[in-house]
């Protein structure tokens, strides 16, 4: 059967990441991921010393494909700008390599950055839609939370770019920045139509990762093997609370 899409069911699904730097350590990383029976895999392909050559990542990809079976996949090159790792590729470079995983293999998601250039967001979502790819347009800020209108914004602009998951990652200095962040899911909830993911990040932020679902979150980040973000927790942990959080709310 094939695993569940971001924004189904009724309880956020799990995520965990794979940050390994080559093939074969991404592929031992899965097998301990896969222990661990997450929902959903990220591949953080920033993290790949061999992100430059697109035959080696379209190698993995599928690799990683046929080893996860039915649990869907996400493709994410994060930008040094927005949290990740330096690499040798421009934002363009990059677009077209999103572009090739989208054509070549069977991965569900790609994760495209809204800082991106307008015609380099709208062309990457034409080859997606062409091969049934599904994009999550994502905003991370890991320094501080921009204000609340700043933050809705970005759900908004994701749903008009016509993209299929909007997602803002931000770190919070105190705990108002924790309530900012979930009072904006709430609001985009009812505002945007697309599914939603949020955190905030960093230890302040660790409760968003349990609870964010409550206020509209359809998707959580947990470490199955290493963390990609501050915050993570651990994937058993996350999934005792959410088991809870669902009980004690009648879900
Ligand atoms: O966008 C995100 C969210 C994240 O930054 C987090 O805080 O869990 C982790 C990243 O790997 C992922 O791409």
């Amino acid at each position: 059967m094939k695993g569940k899409m971001i924004g189904e069911g009724t309880r956020p699904l799990i995520c965990t990441p794979l940050v390994g730097k080559t093939k074969d350590i991404i592929l031992l990383e899965l097998v301990t991921v896969l222990e661990k029976e997450p929902d959903i895999i990220e591949w953080r392909v920033d993290f790949f010393t061999q992100i430059a050559d697109t035959a080696a990542v379209i190698e993995v990809a599928k690799a990683i494909r046929n080893a996860a079976g039915s649990i869907p996949i996400i493709f994410t090159i994060r930008s040094i700008r927005e949290g990740g790792q330096p690499i040798s590729l421009s934002d363009r470079e990059a677009i077209e390599l999103n572009a090739a995983i989208c054509k070549h293999t069977d991965v569900e998601y790609v994760d495209c950055e809204l800082s991106n250039e307008p015609e380099n967001i709208k062309y990457l979502r034409e080859v997606a839609r062409q091969n049934n790819t599904k994009i999550i347009a994502s905003f991370h800020n890991f320094d501080y939370t921009p204000g609340k209108d700043i933050l809705l914004q970005k759900f908004v602009d994701a749903q008009e770019y016509g993209l299929d998951v909007g997602k803002v990652a931000v770190m919070p200095k105190a705990l108002d920045d924790v309530l900012t962040l979930l009072s904006v899911t709430l609001e985009a909830r009812r505002k945007v139509k697309i599914p939603l993911i949020s955190m905030s990040m960093g230890g302040y932020g660790a409760v968003t990762r349990m609870i964010g679902g409550v206020f509209g979150s359809s998707l959580t980040f947990a470490v199955g093997q290493n963390a990609s973000a501050p915050g993570q927790v651990p994937i058993d942990d996350l999934r005792t609370v959410l088991h809870i959080v669902e009980k004690s709310m009648g879900r």
